[in-house]
């Protein structure tokens, strides 16, 4: 409920007036309705149906007043007006539908846009610990419960001022007759309300199979080729299939649910009718119209109440996807990086990078397992660093950490003698370039992967770019060359051509901060060679950091940093930062 009343709330200050605005014309199309309903009573009187007046309030008077009239006339003008009326109405209705549409969608796309912006200002580590299927899961699948739930709640909201202002037509029509019917009314709702809690239970199933059934699903298709390969096809063909059955019999229990809810309420509205009508007739002696009106108001009033129910039901079985949302949002807003401006424009360094002592372990790690400890390394700029060391040694750790990707638990990282934080940090990232050990690539041309970084590269840039990286021979030979569509995440490439043209969109940038990590392992020899020889080249004019297992790739690195679990020792021939007094003394503060 909490939940709800939050999205109400958010609702609300987003539409300003335009939500008043709409339930007040709700209230208006239920008044017309009711003009146009008791324009009925008149006509049959007219008609001599109802003799005079029937008990209904004012149709006396109205009927003497009409008699005035020729013959001739009073009843086309009574019919006119109620053309007139329910023309009226129809017209509030068709405006009324396209306004709530638009709340509705308007609503939706805000939190949407929020959400989205969001996930993309998190910081790096919010990343590691959601799953990636469950944001896609919270906004598609989720987010569509949580539209639905929107217009449910409009509707719910258009039907209680509808249906208020019916009931305040009928009370002034019938005020006993109205009575016994909203009592009647309160007490089936108080009956179904069992139904509205397992609504709610039902819809927490549906928001845990939605999350399987899109985590299988990545997962699976992500991991097509092991399964594959490994003829694991049988056991995912189960695994689907139960999660389906699963998936169709909480659906079933839904639509069960909901059935049964109206059931009863077409069951109690015949029964109610029934003890109704005798009620009136029999004790409290109500004229023919009035009672006429009255049925015709409550049978149109009691379906209104079968939808506040099914409403009401359908709105708990979306609290999981809004509970979730919610999560989601405020996961956000607590990993949310801070906003970039002026002073985080790229910086371009002139003394280096050092960390001072910098501790870093991720949210699953035990304090005796840090995937960096104690680490104090100076990365001088305009030359080539390399990092070496075993699989799982913290090598990729060190390298986001440089980048500005994560921040120090202890420690500090300076960027030219200045701690990196907040502005400074996004600056640094600005300045980076970087070719990680997955290179991803667009569903999208060569040209396209190339200018997403820099939009406004020439022509002859991208292919400077494509030298460096050795690329610029293949991509010459497809027959669509720039224009080649590289299929998803670059599938119509070789692991090789992937690297080198995610190492091309690095360049084509113009970082001061180049890191590689294992950027060139599925090169083969001659085009490794090639590349570093372009690194070579750009010795002096960027700063460069390789990540690499094989010696070939960091031949001729003016230092070598080699990580040993988690802890970092720079090579003999490494450039020394400070006096080993200075160090330890910073060293000691920070400890304290
Ligand atoms: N997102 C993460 N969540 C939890 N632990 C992690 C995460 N990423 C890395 N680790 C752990 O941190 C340690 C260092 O990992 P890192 O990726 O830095 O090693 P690496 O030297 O780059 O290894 P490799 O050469 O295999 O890529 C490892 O023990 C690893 O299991």
């Amino acid at each position: 409920m909490d939940d709800l009343r939050h999205y109400l709330g958010r609702l609300r200050s987003w539409a300003g007036a335009g939500l008043y605005v709409h339930l007040l014309a709700t209230a208006a199309l239920g008044l017309f309705d009711g003009v146009g309903l008791y324009l009925l009573v008149p006509m049959l009187g007219l008609l001599g149906l109802l003799g005079e007046g029937g008990g209904v309030p004012l149709l006396g008077q109205g009927l003497a007043a009409l008699r005035e009239l020729p013959d001739s006339y009073a009843l086309p003008l009574l019919l006119a007006v109620y053309v007139a009326v329910v023309g009226v109405q129809a017209l509030l209705q068709r405006v009324q539908s396209i306004r709530a549409v638009r709340l509705q969608q308007g609503f939706i796309r805000h939190l949407r846009l929020g959400l989205y912006e969001g996930l993309m200002r998190a910081n790096w580590p919010f990343f590691g610990r959601r799953r990636n299927s469950d944001i896609h899961h919270l906004l598609t699948s989720e987010l569509a419960r949580v539209s639905q739930a929107t217009h449910l709640l409009l509707q719910l909201a258009s039907s209680l001022a509808f249906t208020i202002v019916q009931i305040g037509i009928a009370f002034w029509l019938s005020a006993p007759l109205t009575g016994f019917a909203l009592a009647s009314g309160a007490l089936i709702a108080f009956a179904m309300r069992r139904k509205v809690r397992r609504a709610k239970a039902v819809g927490n199933e549906t928001s845990e199979l939605s999350q399987s059934f899109y985590a299988g699903i990545n997962d699976h298709f992500a991991g097509i080729k092991d399964i594959k390969s490994n003829r694991l096809e049988a056991s995912f063909l189960s695994w689907f299939g139960s999660l389906t059955g699963r998936m169709e019999a909480n659906f079933l229990a839904f639509a069960r649910l909901q059935a049964t809810t109206r059931s009863w309420y077409q069951l109690s509205a015949a029964a109610l009718i029934a003890v109704f009508v005798l009620l009136a007739v029999e004790v409290l002696h109500v004229g023919a119209g009035q009672l006429l009106l009255v049925v015709i108001i409550f049978a149109r009033l009691w379906p209104r109440f079968t939808t506040i129910q099914a409403g009401a039901e359908q709105l708990l079985s979306a609290a999981p996807a809004l509970r979730g949302l919610r999560e989601l949002e405020r996961d956000c807003a607590a990993a949310r990086e801070p906003e970039a401006t002026g002073a985080s424009d790229a910086m371009s360094l002139q003394r280096g990078l050092e960390c001072r002592y910098v501790y870093y372990r991720y949210g699953t790690q035990a304090e005796a397992d840090y995937a960096l400890r104690d680490v104090s390394i100076r990365i001088p700029a305009g030359r080539m660093t390399a990092i070496v060391g075993r699989s799982g040694a913290g090598k990729s750790t060190l390298a986001e950490l440089l980048m500005g990707l994560l921040e120090p638990e202890r420690g500090v990282l300076l960027a030219d003698g200045v701690p990196v934080s907040g502005e400074t940090r996004l600056a640094l990232r600005h300045s980076v370039g970087y070719v990680s050990q997955e290179p991803f690539l667009f569903h999208d041309s060569i040209r396209h992967n190339l200018l997403c970084v820099r939009p406004d590269a020439s022509e002859e840039e991208l292919w400077e770019a494509l030298r460096f990286a050795a690329a610029d021979e293949f991509v010459s030979r497809l027959p669509e060359g720039l224009d080649t569509v590289v299929g998803d995440r670059g599938c119509r490439l070789s692991g090789g051509e992937r690297q080198r043209l995610v190492l091309a969109r690095a360049i084509v940038r113009k970082p001061s901060i180049l890191v590689l990590d294992e950027a060139t392992s599925a090169l083969d020899s001659d085009n490794e060679e090639r590349i570093r020889e372009a690194l070579d080249r750009l010795r002096g004019t960027m700063t460069i950091v390789v990540i690499a297992h094989r010696l070939s790739t960091i031949r001729g690195a003016d230092q070598v940093i080699a990580m040993e679990r988690g802890e970092a020792s720079v090579s003999e021939t490494s450039i020394q930062t400070e006096g080993t007094g200075e160090a330890d003394r910073r060293k000691e503060a920070i400890r304290a």
